[in-house]
């Protein structure tokens, strides 16, 4: 490795917005947009961060919370690409949590999450499970469920009728809603959020949470850096 790289982290965009998914949707949070991901899923709208070689910059943690300082916003959502994939991500949520920042991880299902369970200051996981129209459900670790707590949510993006099945499965099977905010998210414009609400009339699903991407309703849902 060249000497450069070292401690340093691969950021594809970095930005101030409203958080459009998550508990604190809504609510100003700066991204951090991490490059390179190890699943492919079919609806995923970050497609162009996710190739090794996508361009970057190269920041050290140190370099990364001094631009989230600057901001003067307290909720910091890294992600990516698979932001946990990054090996440094450990380092920059430990100096953020030190400087009490909310740190919030958008991540796959895929990656183990007991090592940053485990840091000093634990971040807030949103933690996707990825359901069968994705194309990417055997990749799931479902192991993560035992280490999520009230603050953490675990994300169904549903594509379909058959998506909502199985979400529902999982949810039983595991007990989702007992330890965390489960959330309903369309894959944008494959379903319709009504379809969604319907399914949870139906089932009587309460203590789950229909989702909409805000930032897709506020800006072109194509734009970056919102
Ligand atoms: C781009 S991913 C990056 C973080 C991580 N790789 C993951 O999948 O959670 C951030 C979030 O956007 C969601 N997402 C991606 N494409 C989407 C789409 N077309 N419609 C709805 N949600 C989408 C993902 O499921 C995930 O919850
Ligand atoms: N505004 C806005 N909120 C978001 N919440 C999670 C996002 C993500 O891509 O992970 C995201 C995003 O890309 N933009
Ligand atoms: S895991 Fe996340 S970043 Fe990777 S392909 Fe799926 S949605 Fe996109
Ligand atoms: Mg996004």
């Amino acid at each position: 490795m060249r000497c450069e790289n070292m401690n340093r982290l691969a950021v594809v965009e970095k930005f101030v917005s409203i958080n459009g998914e998550g508990t604190h949707a809504g609510e100003l949070a700066v991204f951090l947009r991490f490059r390179g991901c190890n699943l492919n899923c079919g609806f995923c709208d970050t497609k162009w961060a996710n190739a090794a070689d996508a361009p970057a910059t190269e920041e050290s943690a140190e370099e990364l919370v001094e631009y989230v300082r600057q901001t003067g916003v307290q909720n910091v959502t890294l992600t990516g690409g698979e932001p946990l994939l990054q090996p440094h991500i450990g380092e920059l949520i430990t100096a953020l949590g030190a400087l009490g920042y909310r740190v919030e991880i958008e991540t796959n299902g895929s990656v183990a999450l007991e090592p940053f369970a485990a840091l000093a200051f634990r971040p807030c996981f949103t933690m996707d499970y990825k359901l069968p129209d994705s194309g990417m459900e055997s990749a799931m670790k479902p192991e993560n469920f035992d280490l999520l707590r009230s603050q953490d949510a675990v994300k169904f993006v549903v594509g379909s009728r058959s998506d909502l099945n199985r979400a529902l499965e999982v949810i039983r099977q595991y007990a989702l809603t007992a330890k965390c905010t489960v959330f309903f998210s369309p894959v944008f414009g494959a379903i319709e959020p009504v379809e969604i609400v319907e399914f949870l009339e139906e089932h009587k699903l309460n203590r789950v949470r229909l989702q909409l991407q805000l930032h897709k309703l506020i800006w072109d849902p194509q734009k970056r850096g919102v």
